[in-house]
C-alpha cells in the first residue's frame, strides 16, 4: 500500500477496483432480491424458506472457519472464507434495506 493510500488522502487504483467489486456484487444481490430467479442461491436467501436466520447462521459458520484458517496460516482459505463473509454481509445489508455505501461511510468515518 502506498503512503498516499495509507494517509487516506486519495484512493489508489487498487482501492478503486475493490470498491467496484463490492458495488457490483451488491448490485447483483439487489437484482436477485427483486427478480428472485429460481436457480439463484442469493434469491433463495430472500425467501421464507431460508431468510435472515440462514444468513446469520452462515456468517457464524464462516467466521469460525475464518478463525480456523487463520490459526492454520492458510492464506488461500483465509481469502475464501473472507469472501464468503463479505458476500453474506452484503446480503444482510440488503435485507436490512441498507447499502454498501453505509458500510463504506462507517469505515471512512473511522479514519
Ligand atoms: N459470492 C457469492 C457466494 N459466496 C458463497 N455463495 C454460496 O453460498 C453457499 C454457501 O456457502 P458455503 O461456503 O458455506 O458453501 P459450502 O459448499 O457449504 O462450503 P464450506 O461450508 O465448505 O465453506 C454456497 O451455495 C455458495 O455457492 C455464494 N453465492 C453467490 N455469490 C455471488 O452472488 C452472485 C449471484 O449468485 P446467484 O444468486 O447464485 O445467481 C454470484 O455470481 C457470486 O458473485
Amino acid at each position: 500500500m502506498s503512503d498516499q493510500s495509507a494517509s487516506g488522502e486519495s484512493p489508489t487504483h487498487a482501492e478503486d477496483a475493490t470498491d467496484a467489486v463490492l458495488e457490483e456484487l451488491f448490485a447483483v444481490v439487489e437484482d436477485r432480491k427483486e427478480t428472485l430467479p429460481e436457480d439463484s442461491y442469493t434469491a433463495s436467501l430472500f425467501t421464507h424458506e431460508k431468510g435472515e436466520n440462514a444468513v446469520l447462521e452462515k456468517l457464524g459458520e464462516e467466521t469460525t472457519e475464518l478463525l480456523l484458517a487463520a490459526k492454520d496460516d492458510d492464506r488461500e482459505e483465509i481469502a475464501h472464507e473472507s469472501a464468503d463473509i463479505v458476500y453474506h454481509l452484503l446480503v444482510l445489508l440488503s435485507m436490512k434495506e441498507m447499502d454498501v455505501a453505509d458500510l463504506r461511510a462507517e469505515l471512512r468515518d473511522r479514519r
